[in-house]
């Protein structure tokens, strides 16, 4: 019998996928620190599940922005330490970015996490491949609605790219464009900087503004997401 994932041809050969604030921050500042994976799911009770069955993971994550109740860590980047995270295998849900990766891992055959941390490294992986490889941008944003710092990742990954191989640019990928090449560095005043801001969070705004601070290339491989680089 052949099984039904081997029929279903996914659409692109790359997905990037960006949360700046908070999830894709998180992972790229949990894999630089040390973790050894991180596994997204979507719901609270997957992360439990899991935990149920291997102990030793570190479930985090986050509802309404604040930590989970009962799991170990949030969805702060600033959390997730070098002492805290070395050698872990991180279960992480939050409420945009963990199912932004697990959507790009059903649409193309390569997910590669982004973020302004690791900005350049992912701009030098993609600009490895030729002009006939579909490359798709999946961009977390908010409950649906568009995010201003995952457009500005976006925009500061084709601007770069462009010079490079790009053929075909679809409209929002246009806007994000131009609108990167206007701002030129991040900007972090829009509608979720300030939510977390409210929240205590403004650590967490500072780190996840730093372009290639943690120059590190993460995948996601078997459901995990890996440093690769
Ligand atoms: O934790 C975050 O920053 C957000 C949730 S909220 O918008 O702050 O409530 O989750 P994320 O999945 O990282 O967008
Ligand atoms: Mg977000």
């Amino acid at each position: 019998m052949i099984e039904q994932r081997e029929l279903f041809v996914k659409q692109f050969n790359v997905s990037v996928v960006i949360d700046v604030l908070r999830a894709t921050s998180t992972v790229i500042t949990a894999l630089s620190n040390g973790a050894k994976s991180i596994i997204p799911v979507s719901t609270v009770e997957q992360a439990l599940d899991l935990k149920h069955r291997h102990p030793e993971y570190i479930i985090a994550g986050e509802r309404g922005g604040e930590k989970i109740e009962g799991f170990q860590l949030g969805n702060s980047p600033t959390e997730y330490t070098e002492a805290v995270v070395r050698d872990k295998t991180i279960v992480l849900t939050t409420s945009n970015g963990t199912n932004a990766i697990i959507h790009a891992s059903n649409l193309a055959e390569r997910v590669l996490i982004a973020s302004f941390l690791n900005l350049t490294t992912v701009v030098r992986e993609l600009a490895g491949y030729d002009s006939s490889t579909n490359i798709v941008i999946v961009c977390a944003g908010n409950n649906g609605e568009i995010s201003y710092e995952d457009t500005q990742v976006a925009g500061a990954i084709i601007s770069k790219l462009i010079k490079e191989r790009v053929h075909y640019l679809s409209d929002s990928s246009k806007i994000a464009m131009k609108l990167w090449d206007a701002l030129k560095k991040p900007d972090f005043s829009g509608e979720h900087a300030k939510k977390l801001s409210q929240l205590g969070f403004d650590k967490d705004l500072e780190l996840c503004q730093k372009v290639d601070y943690m120059p590190i290339l993460a995948e996601l491989m078997d459901c995990k997401i890996i440093k690769v680089e």
